[in-house]
């Protein structure tokens, strides 16, 4: 496996590759959930490309940029163990060699709902690097998690309204024991937060349970109301492909709060046999 940091080295060991290249784009402090995209990935390719880049551009002002978790030898460990052949960890120079782009994606009405309410920017700086890291790789196919439904949504939104010819895959959330959603951001809280965060899941799971609209959001809402240093940010029940009206059907029940500082998100699908 190479560890690369420039994108002269990246062209250099991309273009000798005789498959397919599957790339899965994260910000480090990998865990369960990112081996989970990489083992997908090996599955389908035998040359894999982790990136490992905390991208300036999606992270407001008073968010945790500064403070996100850095485990570089770690995490190169993480995609050994996982059969990678390259993990590029460039710096910001090497992704934005211009400085900030003037130029950037706009991600268009599914950008500004849930996430991108809270999150003023994130999805244009999110889908900017996405789509310059499909370039750099040249990926045929590329992995994401279903934890960032949103997120996956946009990118395969992009990919098919830009015709980027890049096939993009889900794949489903990866929970600890008790059903915690993985996430890099887990490492932020405190035990008590860590048992008090347990309710974002227990709201979907239980939620889930139910098949009438205004069932799953009563659900989900006393589970959520049951944890006051829960603070939260949406509960929201979506059609599958995350327009706002939930038809009969397969839906999506998405949830975003701060426990303490840390903002977490999760989502699950759900089957709805009635909307109301
Ligand atoms: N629990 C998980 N199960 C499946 N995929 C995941 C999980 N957590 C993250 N991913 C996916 O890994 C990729 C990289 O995500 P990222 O590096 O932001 O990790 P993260 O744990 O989501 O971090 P954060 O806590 O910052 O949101 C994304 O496609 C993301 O959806
Ligand atoms: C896709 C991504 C790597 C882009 O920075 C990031 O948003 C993430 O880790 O989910
Ligand atoms: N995991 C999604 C990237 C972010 O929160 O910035």
């Amino acid at each position: 496996m190479k560890v690369i940091h420039t994108r002269g080295e990246l062209a250099r060991e991309v273009e000798a590759v005789p498959g397919a290249v599957a790339v899965v784009m994260t910000m480090g402090a990998l865990h369960e959930g990112h081996r989970r995209l990489m083992r997908e990935a090996r599955q389908r390719s035998a040359f894999v490309v982790v990136t490992i880049f905390v991208n300036p551009l999606q992270f407001g002002p008073n968010e945790d940029f500064e403070k996100y978790p850095r485990t570089l030898e770690a995490d190169v460990e993480a995609c050994r163990a996982e059969g990678v052949a390259v993990v590029f960890a460039p710096g910001r120079d090497e992704v934005y060699p211009t400085g900030a782009p003037s130029i950037t994606m706009n991600a268009g009405p599914l950008g500004e709902i849930l996430e991108g309410a809270s999150r003023a920017g994130h999805f244009a700086g999110m889908l900017t690097v996405v789509q310059k890291l499909l370039m750099l790789t040249r990926a045929d196919v590329a992995f994401f998690g279903e934890k960032d439904f949103q997120q996956l949504a946009l990118i395969r939104r992009m990919v098919h309204d830009l015709e980027l010819g890049v096939e993009i895959v889900g794949v489903p959330t990866v929970r600890e024991v008790d059903g915690l959603a993985m996430s890099s951001r887990n490492r932020y809280l405190s035990p008590e937060e860590r048992r008090a965060a347990l309710a974002l899941s227990r709201a979907l799971r239980e939620g889930a349970v139910h098949t009438e609209a205004s069932a799953v959001l009563a659900a989900a809402r006393k589970i959520l109301a049951d944890e006051p240093s829960v603070r939260v940010d949406y509960l929201a029940l979506t059609g599958a492909d995350l327009g706002d009206a939930p038809e009969a059907g397969p839906a999506r029940l998405l949830v975003a709060a701060r426990v303490g500082a840390t903002r977490l998100i999760d989502n699950v699908p759900l089957t709805l046999e009635r909307a109301v």
